[in-house]
């Protein structure tokens, strides 16, 4: 099956259009404040009216209320929220929307554990650990420690980029891949080359494993 793309952290139109038309199958949104890459209502709202249609649109969470989630999922048009803080899976489901939990792969993380307790996900995307950090690390991690038997549940994350796209999906063959900083000219700031190329890379992988 072709992997799928989602680029994260789109604050722009012209940004979420580069994608798009490089052949990304979902842009991601980020409602975190403290994040360099992070969108009001408003600006989300206007990136996706924009849009054209059958693009997904992944609303980024961290350790949201319920009131904020419910005042976005009023305005803007999100298909799947995506949790990146430390919800349980409680929380995720009462936000009433289908969503991916983000787990940070610190050394203690027992994934065949938390796929039972994120049973309701729609998948686990899977992003770097570092102290201090919500995520958008650009760090990679070791890809080996992810079971075979999840990969059709994976959206593997964490310091993709053009160089190393291929050998990812060579190496954990995910559903889905998950990209922001290595596509990136400046935090917030997509480079549209480094997109185009990224996109190649996913191509040239999905070719070989075909
Ligand atoms: O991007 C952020 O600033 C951010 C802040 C807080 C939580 C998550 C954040 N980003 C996550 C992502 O953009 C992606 O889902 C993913 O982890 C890829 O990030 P990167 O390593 O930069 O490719």
């Amino acid at each position: 099956m072709r992997t799928r793309v989602k680029i994260c952290g789109i604050t722009r139109t012209e940004d979420a259009m580069a994608a798009i038309t490089a052949g990304a199958d979902a842009i991601g949104l980020v409602f975190y404040p403290p994040s360099p890459r992070a969108v009001t209502i408003t600006q989300a709202a206007q990136i996706v009216k924009d849009l054209p249609p059958f693009v997904s649109v992944v609303g980024l969470f961290v350790n949201p209320t319920q009131d904020e989630l419910t005042e976005a999922l009023a305005q803007v048009r999100l298909d799947l929220i995506q949790f990146h803080g430390d919800e349980t899976a409680q929380m995720c489901e009462a936000s009433g929307c289908p969503y991916i939990k983000a787990v940070r792969m610190r050394p203690d993380v027992d994934l065949l554990d938390l796929d039972k307790q994120f049973a309701s996900a729609s998948g686990l995307l899977l992003d770097s650990y570092q102290k201090g950090t919500p995520g958008g690390t650009g760090e990679t991690f070791e890809w080996q420690r992810i079971p075979s038997s999840l990969r059709e549940r994976i959206i593997l994350a964490g310091g993709l980029s053009p160089d190393n796209v291929e050998s990812a999906i060579h190496q954990v063959k995910p559903y889905a891949v998950d990209v922001s900083g290595g596509v990136e000219q400046a935090k917030g700031i997509k480079d549209h080359t480094k997109i185009k190329a990224f996109m190649r890379g996913v191509e040239r992988a999905n070719r070989e494993t075909d």
